[in-house]
């Protein structure tokens, strides 16, 4: 699918849409928690819909009331041989310890760049928890077979916190079904653990499941207690958060064509890329942080720096961001880039420089030469939803037209973004013909 984008100023409100991360958490908790969870504000992305398939093929029944999601659960009990994560890291990485809970074997694929993905971390972990698994070389497909045994066990967190994310529910699961660690203590050690706020929100949503919660020693180490096992547990409810990721690239849109007010982020969520702010502040954007809303607008825009190690997922609204400020805007963390779903330290640098935006990647450091004026050229996704987002986002001042191939890859995780830059003013072919009702 190709998307036209015209040059175009912006204006009005904005609700942000359900976080898939927050979305994703909720259904592999409701899962493991047992009993009935009521879900607000449910997510309706390609990863939303993958985790909920992979619940339903683990046991969970899922029913649609309305606007909420209501899943009961008696735990992983598969109803099928296999699972497929669709595209996305979290859920493959989340759900495959969270499979190992049975003594079922499944198999376990994927789709798009989820198939080059590593995931060689199994191999080395899950045999130390009494799982059985093989890989394509640490690669998918997988297949699994436990059931998981919680053990002391040192891990490494420097390619993605989503590992650490999946071994947290599933230890939990354990100790709370099974009462394995009753009278003692399991403790998972993490070595140099990036994207650390990301498993603030695991640990958040585990504790409003009511699952165990490890003692969080500096994200270093997280330690189980011992407990009774539980047979009976209370119906709960959580709401899905608004989701940062996909509002930044609405706050970055308001920076550069606002002025336009974005509702539904709230400031002391956990998520990693509330971070955005910052650099929002730092580049001299418009901005008005409320309680229920930001109102943000164009300022006389100045290059920054930034450290985006623990918050990858920011790379590419920043980048649209530093294009239009005056100077060398330097990001760091480059190296978390190269294996999302393109390698996007590359795919920043070629698309951008397409719009002649001259991105430089000088080891973890990534410069941009902003403040010079946009090109609208024809650009490409590479597949990648963040590349068509940032993208979009900076075709709304370049000087032309902007095409976007494989614009689609929005519904990774945002499938309403184009229509909400139409619904604040911009002018954007989809080439989706809309139908008006006449009330
Ligand atoms: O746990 C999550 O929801 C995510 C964690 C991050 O991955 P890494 O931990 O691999 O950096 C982020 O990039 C991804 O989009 C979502
Ligand atoms: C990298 C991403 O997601 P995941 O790793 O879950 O596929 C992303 O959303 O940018």
């Amino acid at each position: 699918m190709k998307v036209t984008i015209q040059p175009s100023g912006l204006s009005g409100n904005i609700q942000a849409a359900a976080s898939k991360s927050s979305m994703q958490r909720a259904c592999a908790a409701a899962l493991v928690a047992k009993g009935e969870s009521t879900i607000y504000n449910p997510g309706h992305s390609n990863d939303d819909k993958a985790a909920l398939d992979i619940i339903k093929r683990l046991g969970a029944e899922v029913s649609e009331q309305g606007d909420t999601l209501v899943i009961t659960s008696n735990g992983v009990k598969p109803v099928a041989p296999e699972i497929n994560c669709g595209e996305s890291g979290l859920s493959i990485r989340m759900f495959t310890p969270l499979v190992a809970l049975s003594k079922e074997k499944v198999t376990i694929t994927g789709e798009g760049s989820l198939v080059t993905r590593p995931m060689n971390f199994f191999d080395e972990i899950l045999p130390q928890l009494a799982v059985n698994i093989t890989s394509n070389e640490g690669k998918l497909p997988m297949a699994v077979q436990g059931p998981l045994v919680p053990a002391n066990i040192e891990v490494d967190g420097s390619l993605s916190s989503q590992f650490l994310t999946g071994l947290l529910l599933a230890y939990a699961a354990s100790v709370q079904q099974t009462g394995a660690t009753v009278n003692e203590t399991v403790t998972i050690t993490v070595n140099d653990l990036k994207s650390k706020p990301y498993i603030d929100l695991t640990l958040d949503v585990m504790q409003q499941f009511g699952l165990p919660v490890p003692e969080n020693k500096d994200h270093r180490e997280f330690v189980f207690s011992g407990q009774e096992p539980v047979t009976q547990t209370a119906a709960r409810s959580y709401t899905v958060e608004g989701d940062w990721s996909g509002g930044a690239f609405l706050l970055v849109a308001g920076a550069i064509a606002g002025p336009i007010t974005v509702r539904g982020l709230s400031p002391v969520s956990t998520q990693a890329d509330k971070a955005i702010l910052q650099a929002l502040i730092d580049c001299n954007s418009g901005i008005a942080i409320e309680a229920k809303q930001i109102v943000i607008h164009p300022g006389k825009l100045k290059a920054f720096a930034f450290d985006a190690t623990d918050c990858p997922d920011l790379f590419p609204p920043l980048v649209a961001l530093a294009a239009y400020c005056e100077g060398e805007t330097t990001i760091k963390g480059v190296s978390r880039l190269a294996h999302k779903e393109s390698n996007r330290g590359i795919t920043l640098q070629q698309e951008f420089g397409k719009m002649g935006i001259q991105v430089e990647l000088k080891d973890d450091i990534m410069v941009i030469h902003g403040g010079k004026g946009l090109k609208g050229v024809v650009v490409h996704s590479h597949h990648d939803h963040r590349i068509a987002m940032a993208c979009a986002v900076a075709a709304l001042k370049a000087n032309g037209e902007t095409i976007i191939e494989e614009a689609d890859a929005i519904n990774k995780s945002y499938p309403d973004f184009y229509e909400h830059l139409q619904q604040l003013g911009a002018v954007v072919d989809t080439g989706e013909k809309k139908i008006k009702f006449i009330e």
